[in-house]
């Protein structure tokens, strides 16, 4: 082999040995690289770091609108059991009783007692008269005065009297349209009763019950007098996913509130619309006036079908005045009796039913959201009588 050929083979060879070391450093580079980026996990490093990676969800978040988180009440039974506890827990008049019973055979003394107690329970002079007859004559006719045999028939006599065969349920049917009406109408509740006894909270945990049933609601807030009420029945709109008709301005004509948010139902094709109203009662007339002119311009789109009283327990005879003017200016289809937790005085139930002839429909037992039940007269004498 001629010698330059050597030479030039060997040149080669030294450029593509230099060439491979070049490479195979940069790759060694390249690699080290890789493996500082991933070195060993922290808990910081599944955090995203300050202004990073942030910025970038919440610009993706802002875009979408938030999901909001809407509430929904308890079950049925556990809310009732739980209710049942509160009301035995308020100390029903029948603890009072009990303990005159629990001494054995009844002296007149202890009648006399269990009389007085019945009358301060808000049961009024002539059902505790006519029911302390009963309960002397039962004891008669049994030929003991025996406390169980008594409380058995007291328990008896106070079931007839809260009558468990009225119809308690809403009327939520769907009603037919008035004349020239646009849209599907939505079964209306009307809500009514002095100012402070609970209507718009009643409104909001009613739209929250109605919800929970699959139903569609509207709320009006037609209580146009005290800013705050549309505000908080707002809030209940926002809780339980549902549309709030309202006015922003103080002082709005509540009929025409009312009249909107049936209008609204009706377009929305929802189940319920339920208007809360103002409870001022500055004097008969005008509160005839301005209840009266809701019901009529509701009943533009379609009949109201539930005008529903709200009563606050603790107000007792006072309250029951209170009940006479409302069911005289607008007539009550049931009554909402609430705050039935903070009194001993359960009488009012059988009091108002009977002097208004409506029954007890539901029951208020606590400011909590779940704190509103179907009324059940069996669940309610036996939560008295403890
Ligand atoms: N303890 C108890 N408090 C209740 C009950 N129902 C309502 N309340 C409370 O009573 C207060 C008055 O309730 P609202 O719903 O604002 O009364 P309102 O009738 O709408 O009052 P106005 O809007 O002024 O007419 C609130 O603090 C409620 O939380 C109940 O069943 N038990």
């Amino acid at each position: 082999m001629e010698p330059i050929l050597i030479v030039l083979g060997i040149i080669l060879v030294i450029v593509i040995a230099g060439g491979l070391w070049l490479y195979a450093g940069r790759r060694r580079g390249r690699v080290s690289d890789e493996i500082s980026a991933h070195k060993p996990m922290s808990v910081e490093d599944l955090l995203p770091s300050e202004g990073e990676d942030t910025e970038e969800e919440a610009d993706e978040e802002g875009a979408a609108e938030p999901a909001a988180t809407l509430e929904s009440p308890e079950s049925i039974p556990g809310r009732m059991q739980r209710l049942r506890a509160r009301l035995a827990g308020a100390g029903g008049f029948g603890k009072a009783v009990l303990s005159v019973l629990s001494r054995g055979d009844l002296t007149e003394e202890d009648w006399e007692e269990i009389e007085d107690t019945l009358l301060t329970s808000d049961l009024g002079i002539e059902v505790t008269t006519s029911l302390m007859d009963e309960l002397r004559t039962q004891a008669k006719v049994l030929g003991t005065s025996d406390p169980e045999a008594v409380r058995a028939v007291l328990r008896a006599e106070l079931l007839k009297l809260v009558d468990p065969s009225l119809d308690r349920s809403l009327n939520l049917e769907r009603p037919t349209p008035a004349e020239g009406a646009q849209g599907t109408p939505a079964a209306a509740i009307l809500m009514v009763g002095v100012n402070g006894t609970g209507k718009t909270t009643t409104c909001g945990k009613l739209a929250r019950v109605l919800v929970a049933q699959d139903k569609t609601v509207v709320l009006g807030a037609a209580d146009t007098f005290r800013a705050a009420a549309a505000e908080q029945l707002s809030t209940w709109g926002e809780r339980v996913g549902v549309d709030v008709v309202r006015s922003e301005k103080e002082g709005a004509d509540p009929a025409s509130v009312a009249y909107d948010a049936a209008r609204e139902a009706a377009a929305q094709e929802a189940d319920v619309v339920v208007v809360d109203t103002a409870g001022r009662l500055q004097n008969k007339a005008g509160l005839m006036d301005e209840l009266g002119k809701i019901k009529r311009v509701m009943e533009k789109i379609a009949p109201v079908g539930e005008i529903l009283l709200v009563l606050d327990a603790t107000t007792g005879q006072n309250g029951m005045r209170q009940a006479q003017v409302f069911s005289e200016a607008v007539g009550v289809t049931g009554i909402v009796l609430t705050k039935l937790d903070g009194t001993a005085k359960g009488g009012i139930v059988v009091t108002v039913q009977k002097e208004l002839g409506v029954p007890v429909k539901l029951v208020g037992l606590g400011e909590g959201a779940d704190d509103l039940a179907p009324f059940d007269p069996e669940g309610f004498v036996d939560a008295l009588l403890g």
